[in-house]
């Protein structure tokens, strides 16, 4: 294990491809902003990506497409990737046309990508092959007792500790798949692809590829609204319209999609009440992902256009692997639910129910304190890089009683959720020392930076989701007739 981040690449591009080149200004890269027709910057260099769904990395690349793309790819590729962009080449930015950028800002930049390169030079984003060894077994320790659990035991308590038991350890997998996915643990990422696809499809009932779709979509834009209610522009994991909205531009976005150009009574329903919603809604959340997953898996379409876009034009990675992956998921479980065979249909299902709507919870309030409650962009005014990541995103420290050594474990890394979408590489051991660092700079460059503990954390995501539901109710009230 071990490897190191990308540190500093634009050196190994330019030698023979900066002559002669044509230049562009900043309007008329921001022209080329959707799939079909797609232009990037990276480091002051232009590349045409426009229609290329081949891209290794799927859809997210049309993300970035009309800006400036310099540090999301920093933060998503392996050393090299670089190499592969020349073919993409097509000219140079005039750097005087970028009139949003003072000179402020360009040391700003350049002091996060120095920070990224002392990172690097630290060995942060090197793995410690005995902590996942330590974690794997873990997981697989607590798989195993609460097979045992149902296997041994006729009592309904013991079932009912089991089925619990075993939504966390799904919760548990999740964070594992997700370290793996995210390329924090192997240098050769095809052992990270491999591990992801046993911890978050045999284990966890997760497509690999599905997830990466969403969850890269999701940190090169977090918390970033679609410009339209049919556009992919925007951060998945916020697209929860009709049932849940983060803004009140978000919960007027259905009206576009009527012909009187209204709220339906279910939209105004919903958002009304989403505050009482929140909860049931995240105990419902692995259903959806298993479903969304199942059916990207097998070919029966997608959560998203973007999704089913990326689907169709490139195919699963491991087209086998995924869907075998699926199915074993499926078949343990069934004989988990079952009891091995001894159970009711009726009781098997409520053992079903019950594992999953308990990991849906584990896993959604994490990610619900990750974002949710914090600032949210329209596609249009999105910062650079640092700001968004930072702003967008809260992290989680012990309080209210829960001791931080639980609240480690529990959230499995992504309690330094705001250091982790800076750098998605770094395996989690290592984000303690990251943060220290990611903290004083924010300091240093008066970045507002946010933490609160899990108590104090859900209220604050409650109280969005009521101050929100507040600004729509006046909405409609003041739009529609006198009573
Ligand atoms: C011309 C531009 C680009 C080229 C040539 C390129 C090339 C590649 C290559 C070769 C890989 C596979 C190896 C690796 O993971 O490093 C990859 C993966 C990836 N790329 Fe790109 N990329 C480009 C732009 C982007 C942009 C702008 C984004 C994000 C906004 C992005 C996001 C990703 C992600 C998330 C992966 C990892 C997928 C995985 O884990 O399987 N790429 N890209």
């Amino acid at each position: 294990m071990g490897k190191g981040g990308d540190a500093n690449t634009l050196a190994n591009l330019s030698k023979d491809q900066t002559k002669n080149l044509p230049k562009y200004t900043w309007a008329e890269i921001q022209k080329h902003r959707t799939p079909s027709d797609a232009w990037i910057v990276y480091h002051n260099k232009v590349y045409d990506v426009s229609n290329w769904h081949e891209h290794p990395g799927g859809a997210v690349v049309f993300t970035h497409a009309g800006d400036d793309a310099t540090d999301i790819f920093a933060a998503f590729h392996a050393p090299g990737s670089q190499n592969m962009m020349k073919k993409f080449l097509i000219g140079d930015l005039i750097v005087e046309s970028v009139e949003h950028k003072d000179d402020k800002q360009r040391d700003f930049e350049r002091a996060y990508r120095d920070l990224r390169a002392k990172l690097v030079m630290m060995g942060m984003f090197k793995s410690n092959f005995w902590f996942y060894v330590y974690k794997q077994s873990f997981n697989l320790s607590m798989w195993a007792s609460a097979m045992a659990m149902m296997y041994f035991s006729d009592n309904i308590v013991v079932h009912l500790a089991a089925a619990l038991w075993m939504g966390l350890f799904f919760q548990q997998c999740g964070w594992l798949a997700h370290d793996f996915l995210h390329h924090q643990v192997y240098k050769y990422r095809r052992y990270g692809d491999y591990s992801g696809l046993f911890w978050g499809g045999v284990m966890q009932g997760f497509s690999a590829q599905w997830w990466k779709n969403k969850h890269n979509g999701h940190h090169a834009v977090p918390n970033l609204h679609n410009s339209t209610a049919t556009a992919q522009d925007g951060d998945p994991d916020i697209d929860t319209m009709p049932v849940l909205a983060w803004s009140l531009k978000q919960a007027q976005s259905f009206r576009e999609l009527r012909s009187d150009g209204k709220d339906s009574a279910f939209v105004k329903f919903m958002i009304r009440n989403q505050k009482i919603f929140y909860f049931p809604i995240l105990l419902l959340a692995r259903l959806s992902w298993l479903n969304e997953s199942f059916k990207y898996a097998y070919g029966l379409g997608a959560a998203s256009e973007n999704a089913a876009l990326e689907r169709k034009t490139r195919g699963l990675q491991y087209p086998i692997i995924e869907k075998v992956a699926i199915a074993l998921h499926y078949a343990w479980c069934f004989a988990f639910v079952s009891g091995f065979g001894r159970f009711s249909l009726a009781k098997s299902f409520g053992l079903f129910m019950l594992m999953t709507c308990s990991c849906g919870f584990f896993l959604a309030i994490v990610f619900g304190l990750g974002h949710n409650g914090m600032a949210v962009y329209d596609a249009d005014a999105r910062p650079d890089f640092w700001k968004l990541q930072v702003t967008t995103t809260r992290n989680i420290i012990g309080g209210h009683g829960l001791p931080q050594w639980f609240v480690d474990w529990f959230c499995g890394g992504l309690q330094y959720q705001v250091d982790h979408h800076l750098f998605p590489g770094i395996p989690r051991h290592n984000l303690k020392k990251t943060h220290a660092l990611v903290e004083s700079f924010c300091k240093e460059w008066g970045v507002k930076y946010h933490e609160a503990d899990m108590y104090d954390g859900t209220i604050e995501v409650l109280q969005c989701l009521d101050r929100v539901a507040m600004e729509f109710v006046v909405d409609f009230v003041k739009d529609g007739p006198t009573m």
